[in-house]
């Protein structure tokens, strides 16, 4: 093992919120190294986000031309993944990470390449290839490792070639039969993007519906779309075992069984927290999270952001909570983090906007709540828009306070209309100023208008 080498800030995982912390902490003169054992820029540009969207974005434009026949003429498609596959292959330089790890060392931050773990408070030990190396962090350790996917103890799943969010985004044609099991965001939005390029798409959930977390009608528009789309939508249903022999996966389910080509399995994620050292901070090793402050302050000399902390798997939340930390290592007007108008978007068509509480969430939490209801093919610009309009808008109000405390947008543009719910519950504008304001004629914007006048206050 290397002698110690003291340094101002260890980042320990360079995925979106490790990134910005060390890149930003290096700008403002510190002495910082970055530690990182796989991709800088981690799951969200090379196997997450932006792969999955531009598949999402080649299948949307797929169901557009498959409307053409209706509103506007006629139009052959052939669906192909070849040019959305290159599109992705561009986007992240065929997985080379040269587009972040440049600017990370011109910023001044040493990149360490190994698997890191803690070795005590401001300590960190990196398993590199020349050997082991030892840093000893003066204000501390930024932990960062982010999350991977895991799968159920389902008999014989492990061992069989699955393809999880890694092995999807590699994927340069649709296979003919599609099994996905999990109807999170992941499931949902690739269940989707699969069958718009021309899988045969059976979507397995354990839960009773898909987007378990979100409103029920969500998953309602969601499924019902789905369904309308093709895709053998399964909720409530547990695969009991799994054999892949002769290229194929077959799935035994009560009372039947489906076979596929391929099998994507998003039954979920897992901190990636294992022989991490955690222990030797005074943190339980065991625990599927890092809980942080409102200062994301994890212990001695210790930050956590992003998926670790579980405050929201999410890379926006990652790179909100990043900014915490670079204010509060500097000592700077420290901005407490606030989860009230936590925001997600799943981008399934109709894309899930979703702020805040559900109706669920607030009444478990005591809220006196009211709840407004639109749906969206009933107004004008959703009747205008034709087929694809499926869609509701749902606000949860607090009668007490007089303001909103949760919004979900199912429409097209979901989450983009869904913004200005999120302004209201982050401002906690009342309900009565918002029902004063303009909404321009035709947007969605107007079902949102809809529901505030329909909420009982
Ligand atoms: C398919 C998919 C689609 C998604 N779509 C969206 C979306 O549309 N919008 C959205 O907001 N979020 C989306 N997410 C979630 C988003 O990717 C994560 O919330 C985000 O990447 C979290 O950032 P992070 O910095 O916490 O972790 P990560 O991005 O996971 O980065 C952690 C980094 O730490 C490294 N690391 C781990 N252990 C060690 C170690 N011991 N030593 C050194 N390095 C280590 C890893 O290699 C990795 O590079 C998606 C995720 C997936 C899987
Ligand atoms: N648009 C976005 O922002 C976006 C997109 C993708 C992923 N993400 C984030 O990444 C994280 C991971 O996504 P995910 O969808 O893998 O996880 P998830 O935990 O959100 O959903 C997993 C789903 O799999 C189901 N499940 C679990 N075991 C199962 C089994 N044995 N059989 C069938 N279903 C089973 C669960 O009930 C759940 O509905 C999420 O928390 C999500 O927020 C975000």
């Amino acid at each position: 093992m290397s002698a110690p080498v003291e340094v101002d800030i260890v980042v320990l995982g360079l995925g979106a919120g490790g990134e910005h912390v060390a890149i930003k902490l290096a700008r403002e003169g510190l002495e910082v190294v970055g530690v990182e054992k796989d991709l800088v820029g981690g799951e969200c540009p090379f196997w997450g986000c932006t792969p999955s969207k531009l598949m999402i974005r080649g299948a949307h434009v797929l169901a557009e031309a498959r409307h053409v026949d209706e509103l506007a003429g006629r139009a052959t498609v052939e669906p192909d993944l070849a040019p959305t596959a290159r599109r992705i292959r561009e986007a992240n330089h065929d997985w080379s990470d040269d587009g972040h790890s440049l600017p990370l060392q011109e910023a001044g931050v040493r990149l360490v390449r190994g698997a890191g773990r803690l070795d005590g408070p401001g300590r960190v030990v990196v398993e590199t290839t020349d050997g082991a190396r030892v840093y000893v962090a003066r204000r501390g350790v930024v932990l960062a490792t982010g999350t991977e996917a895991d799968a159920p103890p389902v008999p014989g799943l492990a061992g069989a070639p699955y393809w999880t969010n890694k092995e999807v985004v590699h994927a340069t044609a649709a296979p003919a039969r599609l099994g996905v099991l999990g109807g999170g965001p992941i499931g949902a939005e690739l269940a989707q993007a699969f069958a718009r390029f021309g899988s045969a798409v059976t979507l397995l959930e354990v839960g009773r519906r898909l987007l378990g977390p979100e409103e029920p009608e969500a998953s309602e528009a969601v499924t019902a779309a789905f369904t309308r789309e093709g895709i053998d939508v399964r909720a409530g249903v547990e695969v009991e075992r799994v054999e892949h022999r002769a290229g194929e996966f077959r799935l035994s389910l009560p009372g039947g069984e489906v076979v596929v080509d391929e099998l994507l399995v998003a039954t979920g994620r897992r901190a990636n927290l294992h022989g991490i050292g955690l222990e030797t901070v005074g943190l339980d090793p065991d625990a599927g999270r890092v809980e942080v402050d409102e200062h994301l302050r994890a212990g001695d000399r210790l930050w956590a952001v992003g998926d670790v902390t579980g405050e929201g798997p999410f890379t926006h939340v990652a790179k909100y909570q990043a900014v915490g930390v670079v204010a509060d290592v500097l000592g700077r007007g420290v901005r407490p983090a606030d989860y009230r108008a936590l925001t997600r978007v799943t981008f399934t068509d109709p894309e899930v906007g979703a702020v805040g509480l559900t109706e669920q969430q607030a009444r478990d939490a005591g809220v006196d709540v009211r709840v407004g209801l639109a749906d969206v093919p009933r107004s004008s610009r959703g009747w205008m828009h034709g087929p694809g309009n499926e869609g509701v808008v749902k606000v949860v109000a607090d009668a007490e306070r007089g303001v909103l405390v949760g919004g979900t947008v199912v429409a097209p543009y979901g989450g983009e209309v869904m913004g200005l719910l999120s302004t209201a519950i982050h401002a906690e504008v009342p309900v009565e100023v918002l029902r004063g304001m303009h909404f321009p004629f035709p947007t969605f914007q107007r079902a949102v208008e809809t529901a505030l006048r329909r909420l009982d206050l």
